[in-house]
């Protein structure tokens, strides 16, 4: 296999550390995956990135509070006046021998520990009890869930009976040469502007335990630089991509204004 790098065909992912050989290695030992960090600083792009590698198909889900178990499995749908069963993405993932990835899935509701349960630990089951199928796990099927640890409350947390049936990746923001080399990838913005917004992040993520609920993501660069790049001025790029995105309180954004300004010589 070539090295990832030069994998073109892949979702792009610049890797921080040892979490694609843990994810290859858990998979291989048929063991799900649980990667936890802040918004935005790439987890969807890692589990993308590694489906892809892997060749397996995959489902994501974006959980919400309304998401119940049957959103997952399945469900009868009447179709032309005839009931007809229709599998949930978790079950496709299941049948195919695929990922399904499960998006803040402390979001979902509690009745979908359920069917995660049985499927997390080394029964690698689904009961699917509408339709009276006991569905073993292929060996390629995995499931990886994540979530961000920064805005739940102790209610939302994961119980340690959950926890503690997945492996775990922490993730965090890119460090400066990463993240501005992402951001050129993903952009190709000019190298200067990358290097100022990278500059911006560090010194906003700096302010964050103080005024701000979450810190400002790769993804929020992301949007500034395309907006610079679209001919916008980079303070107004700044102040609608970053600064509007991460708070409401109109202190707060100026003095996150004043970071942005000074960076831009204004
Ligand atoms: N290590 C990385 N390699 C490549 N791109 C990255 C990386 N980290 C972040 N990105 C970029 O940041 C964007 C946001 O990342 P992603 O959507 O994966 O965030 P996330 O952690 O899944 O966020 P959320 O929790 O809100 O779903 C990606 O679309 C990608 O452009």
């Amino acid at each position: 296999m070539n090295a990832p790098e030069t994998r073109l065909d892949l979702p792009y992912y610049s890797p921080c550390g040892q979490e694609e050989a843990i994810f290859e290695s858990a998979w291989r030992n048929r063991l799900p995956l649980l990667i936890k960090g802040p918004t935005g600083c790439g987890k969807t792009r890692f589990v993308a990135h590694m489906a892809a590698r892997l060749g397996l198909p995959l489902y994501t889900v974006a959980c919400h509070d309304d998401l119940t178990a049957a959103d997952l499995v399945g469900r009868h749908l009447i179709v032309d006046g005839d009931t007809r069963w229709s599998d949930g993405p978790l079950t496709r993932a299941v049948r195919e021998g695929g990922i399904c990835y499960l998006d803040e899935v402390v979001e979902a509701r509690k009745d979908t520990t359920v069917v995660l349960h049985p499927l997390a630990d080394d029964r690698r089951i689904l009961p699917i009890d509408r339709t009276g199928e006991l569905l073993e796990a292929p060996p390629n099927f995995m499931l990886v869930v994540s979530y961000n640890p920064g805005y739940q409350n102790l209610l939302k947390g994961m119980k340690p009976s959950t926890r503690q049936r997945f492996v775990s990746l922490r993730f965090d923001f890119p460090e400066g040469e990463r993240e501005t080399a992402i951001l050129l990838r993903e952009t190709q913005c000019p190298a200067d502007l990358a290097r100022r917004l990278v500059g911006i992040a560090h010194g906003l993520r700096q302010l964050k335990d103080q005024d701000l609920e979450e810190a400002v993501s790769t993804r929020l660069l992301i949007y500034a630089a395309l907006l610079v790049r679209d001919g916008m001025d980079p303070v107004v790029a700044c102040r609608a991509a970053i600064v509007d995105s991460l708070t409401d309180d109109p202190e707060v954004a100026e003095a996150l204004m004043e970071v942005i300004s000074a960076t831009f010589g204004r």
